[in-house]
């Protein structure tokens, strides 16, 4: 049987009538980063606010087959860090990193607090007042401080949302890094797409309380499983299966919930100059186009499927005529 650090089951956290995570299960592997992926109010922060004993909770929570339930917060050993990075204004930023590291020798506790800062990228601000850090080095300070007494699970719950996108994707990036090297278990919550598959080895979908599905990106977004998964991915449209055939692409073997073909973001390109020749692809009427991270992206109607979005290799005006073809890489069936 595989290694499991942090198992969840069943767990439930209601305040008053409502349930707000409703009979979550979940195994993590050691070493291994789950991000949980959901809209706001689907109770990402109550599950892991339950993990760390800030919450009551039904259901089971142990670490390596032992119950945390009793053990209070302080004793469970987990990490905690959130989207602001809550530093003690009163201390420097060597200060904060050491506050976890108390009853370790002077020496040995100024090395580990170097050797955190040089693992954040900021070796040398020992001496800083919190007061004059950015947002990202603050929360870098936030990472380093969590990070430093060796928690054996480390909670992130929206800790870069204080940040510009820029500043996300790149910290996201280098907290990826971070956590693999160090071999850190964590669950990191986030209402941000890229970065939940940036970060994590898998990311589950949490809608209204429930864990729809759990699985690494590449899953995901091969196999959503559920049209409502897809949905939150950004698949659209979702095609009945006699519009799927007329397409070329037959239903998959096996069970198909809804039978729909879903297909992904980038899913329809058009072929340049195909529509004025009367060529091969679906025709299709361009109703606005815009350039989106350096690529043309048309939203227009297409024969046989609606309104949809498609990729263009330039730029073009709404009435145009586009001829469209479907990857079917980039289709799943739900
Ligand atoms: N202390 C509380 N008392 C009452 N209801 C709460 C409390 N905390 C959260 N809730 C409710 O529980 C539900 C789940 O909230 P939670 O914060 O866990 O969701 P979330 O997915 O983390 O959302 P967000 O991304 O907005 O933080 C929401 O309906 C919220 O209003």
């Amino acid at each position: 049987m595989p290694e499991i650090a942090l198992s969840l089951e069943g767990l439930s956290v209601s305040y008053g009538g409502l349930r707000a995570v409703d009979g979550v299960d979940l195994d993590m592997a050691p070493g291994e980063v789950v991000a949980l992926l959901g809209a706001s109010g689907s109770g990402k922060s109550s599950l892991l606010r339950a993990v760390a004993g800030l919450e009551d909770a039904e259901g089971s929570i142990a670490w390596r087959g032992e119950s945390v339930v009793p053990v209070p917060v302080h004793r469970r050993g987990f990490g905690l860090m959130f989207q602001d990075g809550q530093l003690f204004e009163h201390r420097d930023v060597g200060g904060n990193i050491a506050y976890g590291l108390a009853g370790m020798a002077r020496q040995e506790r100024d090395r580990r607090v170097a050797e955190m800062l040089e693992l954040v990228g900021l070796s040398g601000y020992e001496g800083r007042a919190i007061a004059t850090l950015s947002g990202g080095q603050a929360q870098r300070v936030a990472l380093a401080r969590a990070l430093a007494p060796r928690p054996r699970l480390l909670l992130l719950d929206e800790p870069l949302s204080a940040l510009d996108r820029a500043l996300r994707e790149q910290l996201a990036a280098d907290l990826r890094a971070i956590l693999r090297d160090q071999g850190t278990t964590a669950l990191y919550v986030t209402h941000d797409q890229d970065e939940a598959m940036t970060v994590a080895d898998r990311v589950g979908i949490m809608s209204a309380g429930r864990l729809m599905r759990v699985g690494s990106p590449e899953e995901l977004w091969s196999d959503p499983g559920s049209r409502e998964v897809a949905e939150f991915l950004g698949f659209g449209p979702f095609l009945p299966a006699k519009t799927a055939a007329r397409l070329g692409l037959p239903p998959a073997d096996g069970p198909q919930a809804s039978g729909l073909l879903a297909l992904a973001p980038g899913a329809l390109g058009s072929v340049e100059g195909e529509a004025e020749r009367g060529g091969p692809g679906l025709e299709a009427r361009v109703v606005s186009c815009r350039l989106r991270r350096g690529q043309w992206e048309a939203v227009a109607d297409v024969e046989g499927l609606g309104r949809a979005t498609v990729l263009t290799a330039r730029p073009h005006r709404p009435g145009d005529r586009l001829a469209v073809v479907l990857d079917p890489a980039r289709t799943a069936w739900v």
